[in-house]
């Protein structure tokens, strides 16, 4: 079995988990961000109209309608193959393959075991890897149609996207559906600002954006690229679930190393265990077996189901007693006869990972820092940081204490608590809060640069974003118009050295907090804005940059400059060559990004359709990665290999099961915020 890097330890660390991290000064970032406004301030929310007005030299105009997608238009170049196989309602109009996947008809039914919560199973198939080379004469072909884009003029971000499909004889504007109530009134007060209508048809196929909690397979099957904004990556779970990101840091790890080894590459990339607490899946044998060898009393591991949030289900390890009982737990549940048969039926996997003992405290508080990484464009992708808040327990930090409620951070655990109402208000700071607190208390005495929060921790943070969407980047799935918000927990322990703990779809848009309230309007409604003009220009291939919606979310990648990827529309659909050097905004990512760009890029990088009139599906397939990044789906298995069990939640694997039964998993996970 391949274990990585060692079966013994899947990545070293130091034994201490710590290291003094405040080497980086005020000047690494190059661009000092001030407090909360990392990004460039382009302009206060507004409707996007009245900005592209006042946009120089670039009239509000509109172009050749034969470039604006039409409502319920065939766009048949633009259909990719669909992954989810099995739809409820109607089919998508373009159905390249029919093929059914072997799948259990097994009515499911969930026995619960106590504090074992049941993952739930989005996921899509992975494609084999194509390696098309694109042609002298196709390459000509798009500098020249490059050329001609960079003539077009940009048009109202509201503008083409959407004004082709309004249908002004109806009376009725363009349809938005919010599944769900998290974040619903600022999701729902934006797109009635844009003169856009509520449905509550949760099988709308006509709508313009819909923002869902829950991922449904029938969404997907119906999305028409292009001409739609869908809340939510199809398999976001590569980064959102514990198991998910843990083999995928993995991966990324081994072919980092590969690289290492080419003498042309001597990337400075981030080492997983860095950033990432020591942590062992316990649904594969050899893996949990390494955790139960290795384990003393000295430390302290925690126990999180995969797909679970809010803490639900989490549980310490200090003893030798609970080591023996988690020991016997898994072992019942691996010689069930039950779940041998029918093993979507076991309890959700699990992973084991160091705890962080030494926590930074705040008035002796242990606190975590949700942060956002923003997918605003997967066609090319368009990735950006956000600054978030900081949320802190009610109850002093005593490490021994065997109440969670003072471990767990999250707002979920402290709500439980009947002080809650009364001090919800000290559990959520600011980020200029945390900021003005470590420039007080540790600024002289750690030797921090001034402004830690905003230099060195917001660099590291974006350096740990950048690398994470890096290791999943080739095997998302990809349309123009999907969009994804993604919160992301940090943790700095009392040497300030930084820690990934997780990263969470549909992240908690809660507004019960001043600070939230603060906050959280400001990052949906960028992420719209965003998510609406980056589609757009892609749409009408028109440069991405400067992006007038940026405010507050600071640019990490983007693929305009780096990859390849296929145009929508017509004689456009071409796959697009990257024409200048990267331009990232964020010096941090850019140092990070560019130092791993030769070794990991590449085996991700969109590759090109074989000849003009490819059709898109076959272009997707070239998607996956080539031979030589090891990535891709012929190194995947490794990633569970010798563990049939555990394969549940490893990358990129299938997982398509009857639309119920994927409905009924998300349901069951429904409170995935992050919260
Ligand atoms: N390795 C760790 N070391 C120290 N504390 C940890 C560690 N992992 C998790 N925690 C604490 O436990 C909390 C919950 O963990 P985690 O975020 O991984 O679970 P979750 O159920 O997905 O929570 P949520 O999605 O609501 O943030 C964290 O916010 C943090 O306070
Ligand atoms: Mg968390
Ligand atoms: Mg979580």
């Amino acid at each position: 079995m391949a274990l990585h890097p060692q079966v013994g330890r899947p990545h070293g660390h130091h034994r201490d988990g710590s290291e003094p991290q405040a080497e980086a000064t005020a000047q690494d970032m190059g661009r000092h961000p001030s407090p909360g406004r990392v990004g460039p301030a382009v302009c206060p929310i507004r409707g996007l109209r009245s900005q592209a007005a006042r946009r120089p030299r670039r009239g509000v105009g509109t172009t050749s309608s034969s470039r604006v997608p039409r409502s319920g238009a065939l766009m048949p170049a633009t259909r990719s193959r669909t992954r989810f196989i099995h739809c409820r309602g109607q089919p998508p109009r373009t159905h390249v393959s029919s093929k059914r996947p072997k799948r259990s008809r097994i009515r499911r039914c969930h026995p619960r075991v106590p504090g074992w919560t049941h993952e739930k199973r989005m996921g899509s198939s992975v494609e084999e890897g194509l390696r098309p080379e694109l042609s002298r004469l196709d390459q000509d072909a798009d500098l020249l149609e490059e050329e001609e884009a960079a003539r077009l003029p940009v048009t109202s971000l509201e503008g083409l996207f959407l004004e082709g499909d309004k249908q002004p004889n109806s009376g009725q504007g363009p349809f938005f559906y919010i599944g769900g109530t998290n974040g619903a009134s600022i999701i729902s007060n934006y797109c009635e600002s844009k003169g856009w209508q509520r449905t509550q048809d949760s099988r709308c196929e006509d709508y313009k954006l819909k923002w869902c909690e829950i991922k449904c397979r029938d969404n997907y099957c119906s999305f028409r690229e292009g001409q739609q904004l869908l809340f939510q990556l199809p398999n976001n779970k590569l980064l959102t679930t514990k198991i998910g990101l843990l083999s995928a840091l993995r991966e990324h790890a081994r072919t980092l190393s590969k690289a290492r080894l080419l003498p042309s590459t001597q990337a400075k990339v981030l080492k997983m265990e860095e950033f990432f607490p020591e942590t062992y899946r316990l649904d594969i044998r050899d893996e949990r077996q390494a955790f139960f060898t290795l384990f003393d009393e000295t430390q302290i591991w925690i126990c999180k189901p995969t797909a679970s949030n809010q803490g639900k289900g989490i549980f310490l390890i200090r003893s030798q007693e609970e080591v023996a009982a988690l020991q016997a737990k898994t072992q019942s549940i691996e010689d069930d006869p039950i779940y041998r048969k029918m093993p979507f039926r076991a309890p959700q996997a699990r992973v084991v990972q160091r705890y962080v003992q030494n926590p930074l405290l705040l008035d002796g508080k242990k606190f975590d820092v949700r942060s956002y990484l923003l997918i605003a464009c997967a066609m090319p992708y368009m990735v950006f940081f956000g600054h978030g808040y900081a949320r802190l327990t009610l109850s002093l930090y005593d490490p021994h204490s065997s109440d969670l409620s003072g471990h767990l951070t999250n707002q979920f655990m402290q709500k439980k608590s009947p002080l809650y109402m009364l001090l919800k208000e000290s559990t959520v700071w600011s980020m200029e809060h945390l900021n003005r607190y470590i420039n007080d208390k540790f600024r002289k005495t750690k030797g921090l640069p001034r402004d830690w929060v905003f230099t060195t921790f917001t660099k590291r943070m974006q350096q740990i974003m950048a690398h994470c969407f890096l290791a999943v980047k080739s095997k998302l799935e990809c349309k123009l118009g999907y969009f994804d918000l993604i919160g992301c927990d940090f943790l700095i322990d009392e040497n300030f050295k930084v820690w990934l703990l997780e990263m969470n779809s549909n992240p908690a848009l809660h507004t019960n907090c001043e600070v939230l309230k603060e906050v959280i309007p400001g990052v949906v409604m960028e992420t719209l804005d965003l998510a609406l003009e980056t589609c757009q220009k892609s749409l009408h291939s028109q440069k991405m940059l400067p992006l007038l919606s940026q405010r507050r979310f600071v640019l990490l990648y983007n693929g305009e400059t780096t990859d390849l990827w296929p145009r929508l529309g017509g004689s456009r659909s071409l796959a697009r060559l990257p024409r200048r050097p990267p331009r990232p905004t964020c010096e941090v990512a850019s140092s990070a990004l560019s130092s791993v760009r030769a070794a990991a890029d590449r085996p991700g990088a969109r590759k090109p359709v074989p000849s003009r009139d490819a059709p898109l599906c076959t272009f997707r397939k070239s998607r996956l990665p080539d031979s030589s990044g090891g990535s891709g789906a012929e190194s995947e298995p490794s990633l569970c290999s010798g563990s049939p069990e555990g394969s549940r939640d490893a990358v990129g694997e299938p997982s398509l099961g009857p639309p119920e039964e994927e409905h009924e998993e998300e349901q069951r996970s429904a409170s995935h915020r992050g919260s």
